[in-house]
């Protein structure tokens, strides 16, 4: 690829790159393609298994554990400097390869919804240049390609011919607004405004462009940026509030252990490996593993099994947990592959002649602005009446953009004159009419009569004007004479009503944002089997300005709390408005939409869904990709979402509290005893059989119960219920002390502290799997089921407790066999705690 193919007149570049106005022919560019290879738009860097492991560390818990074994082999100790160290590793490791199948799962199915591009191509040399949709990946430099709205830029791009067009580009700049592009025929263009780069996305306008550099060439590549990550999620920021509080507090072990050591017994630093394995003791630090275990599994199987495409793993735990689900209407509720249904003039009685002046006006908007393809009214339109346009001569158009919901065409009319032909959302067209103020509420009564039918409505508006070369703007849209109105029937799509009731059944509100007609509107929620509580208009900007008091909420005001909302006429603003509105109210919230105008909001919300069909823009701004033609799949990944956080937070509950519990009790035992009440070593290996267990989490399936609702985690109670089931069970621990002291008696019984280490560790397995089997396994069991993983893992754990001390491993270990009267006396205490941790449960209501 030439270096600078850029500047010069449009010609010029053209000449440059060997190709022409008119395309290249197709084996021009098939053998473009051998020579310069697929255009691959650059793939986000996928990091190393040894740079993710590395990147693990950062995470809290690990850099902790860092710290102390650190400090161990500081002090020498290192037996318990390498198991922390083994430890850290082992976690980096699994959580680097969990972090990379995920990726590569995905990957396959991002495939699927790769985008193709319109591009001019031609069999041969003489033959007219037709507009192919090609995958991305075909084209080559020199290749003249097609831009629209809600088209992502395929390649790095100089325009040839461009109306009206605007992109943004944040994938390359970060700049979120959108930036004017233009065409100029100069030798020394202004390059910024006359190249096109890929990744950026059209916001309005078209054009018509060459492509410069593909693939590995284009300034995209070349800076090799990142996407910007976006904020965590709310439950990834309850985790981590969760995470900091614990590290405090582990961070306050040591000392504290230390001090008090120091004070009741007199002991020394000699005490500190002890104090260092207390606090990694304190630690989950398989949470992170446990955390993408969950989300790569979870993405996997949605992946594999409901064709779901996860593009931001994080954002299913934001899936899981929305309460409030904002839905597009066309394109997304609805096919929006519209059929003409009707066409009536002012009086309400059917006149094709509506019809065929919206067809001339859908024609030449079409001719005139060179969009790749019409949008689908127009196109429902020149279905019927296509030839029609063809009769005039095209002078101008003035096509929809955002926030403007009308075109107008200018052709030319009876000799000297031009004859604009508007056609657009009633009400916008209805303004722009010459009429008395009656007849226009006639005329907007009807309709509204029109869209409560379901169907979609245009309104047709003509004015004749003295011909002029002064080019036309909206300002020349008014003084217009109302022509009647074409409606238009939309089919649902498929699924729409059963994922509705899916979503309303797993406890989310759904309310519907539309550009369309309220009447349309609450018509189609109707038919879905929503029946709204209320349908709003969205006041315009300029409504609010000259109210002087808008509710900035987004023209929204409160929603209410149990029913379906309806906004219609919605400005791709109001969408993204009325989202942050409710998200500012607290709300967790999902944006469905497909098209140019959702992309705001896909972007406001917590987590962005587009469905299949959606338009590349819509796709690229979405965290959630729906790759199944029917929408039913969104209930089954908001589901997925749910069961992962329900995971984490087991997992969370059950560690921790367990984890207190016997922080506690050694330290209340270590001020009792004279000699520590575990060595530092078995306090580690007593971990490590924990961590293992424990990443049964990942793979267990909660109780449909606790997917009815979002799963939140709210750092202030959960770390109250922590501390209560972390007494229990230091309650238990000292328990467990009282019954030695009683077992093994003897005059030097509890001197005995080989005896004593082993008790309390086979104690401390067991009772760290009753608590996984109650707190999470209990009403799968109870119910008769099969245990799950979380159940196996439990039995696992309590059977290594009991072996381990009478085994040689235990022996290296400083352990020893124990005595049976012990045994009965142990099974005793651990039924008492059984019972005092279902009694608490039960009135906790967990
Ligand atoms: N090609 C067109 N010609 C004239 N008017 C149009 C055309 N396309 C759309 N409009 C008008 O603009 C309105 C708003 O369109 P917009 O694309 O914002 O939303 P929508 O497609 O109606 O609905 P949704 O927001 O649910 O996807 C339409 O309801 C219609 O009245
Ligand atoms: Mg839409």
């Amino acid at each position: 690829m030439a270096s600078e193919p850029v500047t010069g007149t449009s010609l010029q570049v053209l000449r440059r790159l060997d190709s022409g106005p008119r395309g290249l022919t197709d084996a021009e560019a098939a053998a473009r393609l051998a020579a310069h290879g697929d255009n691959v738009p650059p793939r986000p860097h996928t990091p190393s298994v040894l740079r993710r492991a590395l990147r693990g560390l950062r995470e809290p818990f690990t850099a902790v554990l860092l710290t102390l074994g650190l400090v161990s082999a500081f002090v020498a100790s290192w037996g318990t400097a390498t198991v922390i160290l083994a430890l850290v590793a082992v976690s980096c490791a699994l959580r680097a390869t969990g972090e990379r199948r995920a990726d590569r799962s995905l990957a396959a199915l991002r495939e699927l919804v790769a985008g193709t591009a319109t591009v001019l191509r031609r069999t041969d040399d003489n033959a007219v240049p037709r507009a192919h949709e090609v995958p991305v990946t075909d084209l080559v430099p020199g290749d003249v390609v097609r831009l629209g709205p809600g088209d992502l830029v395929p390649a790095d791009v100089r325009l040839l011919r461009s109306r009206g067009l605007t992109v943004r580009q944040d994938a390359l700049t970060g700049e979120s607004a959108p930036v004017p592009k233009a065409a100029a025929d100069l030798p020394e263009p202004d390059t910024d405004s006359c190249l096109c780069f890929q990744g950026s996305a059209v916001v309005a306008g078209s054009a018509t462009a060459v492509v410069v550099a593909t693939g590995p060439h284009t300034r995209y590549a070349a800076a090799g940026r990142t996407p910007q990550p976006r904020e965590p999620s709310a439950f990834d920021r309850s985790v981590h509030g969760i995470a900091w509080a614990l590290v405090r507090f582990m961070l306050l072990t040591p000392p504290l252990v230390l001090m008090a050591g120091a004070a009741v017994r007199g002991r020394g630093l000699e005490t500190l490996p002890f104090a260092v394995s207390v606090a990694v003791g304190l630690t989950p630090e398989m949470l992170p593993v446990i955390v993408t275990t969950c989300l790569a599994r979870s993405a996997a199987l949605l992946a594999r099994t409901r064709r779901v495409v996860v593009r931001r793993l994080p954002a299913l735990h934001d899936l899981g947990a929305i309460d409030v689900l904002c839905v597009d209407k066309t394109g997304t509720l609805t096919l929006d592959r519209p059929v003409v249904a009707r066409s009536l003039g002012p009086d309400g009685r059917d006149d094709p002649e509506v019809l065929r002046w919206a067809a001339v006006s859908a024609w030449w908007t079409l001719q005139l602005t060179e969009l790749p393809a019409p949008d689908a009214l127009d196109e429902a339109l020149l279905d019927l009446a296509e030839a029609v346009g063809e009769q005039y001569d095209g002078i101008a158009a003035l096509p929809v953009a955002p926030g403007r919901r009308l075109a107008t065409a200018v052709v030319a009319g009876r000799l000297g004159h031009h004859l604009l032909i508007t056609k657009g959302a009633a009400e916008d067209v209805l303004e722009r009419c010459e009429l008395s103020a009656t007849e226009r509420q006639r005329l907007l009564a009807l309709a509204a009569r029109e869209a409560a039918t379901g169907h979609r409505v245009l309104a047709v508006a003509t004015a004749d004007r003295p011909s002029r070369t002064r080019p036309y703007t909206p300002a020349d849209e008014r003084a217009l004479a109302f022509r009647g109105l074409v409606t238009f029937h939309d089919e649902l799509a498929p699924g729409a009503a059963e994922s509705l009731r899916t979503l309303t059944d797993l406890g989310v509100q759904v309310h519907i944002l539309t550009g369309d007609h309220p009447a349309t509107a609450t018509r189609v929620c109707r038919e879905l089997g929503l029946d709204p509580a209320e349908t709003r208009t969205a006041p315009t900007d300029s409504d609010e300005a000259r109210s002087g008091a808008g509710t900035r909420g987004g023209g929204a005001g409160p929603f209410p709390g149990g029913g379906t909302v309806v906004v219609a006429r919605c400005t791709p603003e109001d969408k993204a408005r009325v989202v942050s509105g409710l998200r500012a109210a607290g709300h967790t919230v999902g944006f469905l939409g497909d098209g140019v105008n959702d992309v705001a909001a896909l972007l406001a919300a917590d987590v962005g869904i587009a469905p299949r069909a959606a338009a590349a823009v819509a796709r690229e701004s979405a965290d959630v990709v729906l790759a199944e033609k029917d929408l039913t799949a969104i209930g089954h990944a908001v589901t997925a979402g749910r069961r992962s956080s329900a995971n984490i937070a087991a997992y969370l509950r059950v560690t921790l509290s367990s984890n207190l519990g016997n922080v506690l009790a050694m330290l209340a035992a270590g001020l009792l005893l004279p000699f520590l009440p575990m060595l530092p070593v078995q306090v580690l290996a007593q971990n490590l059989c924990f961590d293992a267990a424990q990443l049964a989490f990942a793979h267990d399936r909660p109780a449909p119960v606790e997917l009815r609702r979002p799963t939140v985690l709210r750092p202030p109670a959960f770390l109250r219920f922590i501390t209560g089931f972390g007494m229990l069970n230091a309650v238990a621990d000292l328990a467990t002390f009282g019954v030695l002291a009683l077992a093994l008696d003897g005059p030097d019984a509890l001197d005995d502290q080989a005896v004593f280490h082993s008790a309390w560790f086979t104690e401390n397995l067991l009772t760290q799997a009753l608590v996984m089997l109650l707190l999470r396994d209990g009403r799968r069991l109870a119910r008769g089921g099969r245990p799950g993983p979380v159940g196996w893992a439990a039995a696992l754990l309590a059977a290594v407790g009991l072996a381990v001390p009478p085994s040689p491993l235990g022996a290296a270990l400083g352990m020893t066999a124990l005595p049976p009267a012990y045994h009965l006396l142990l099974a005793a205490v651990l039924g008492l705690y059984a019972l005092a941790l279902t009694v608490a449960k039960v009135r906790r209501g967990v």
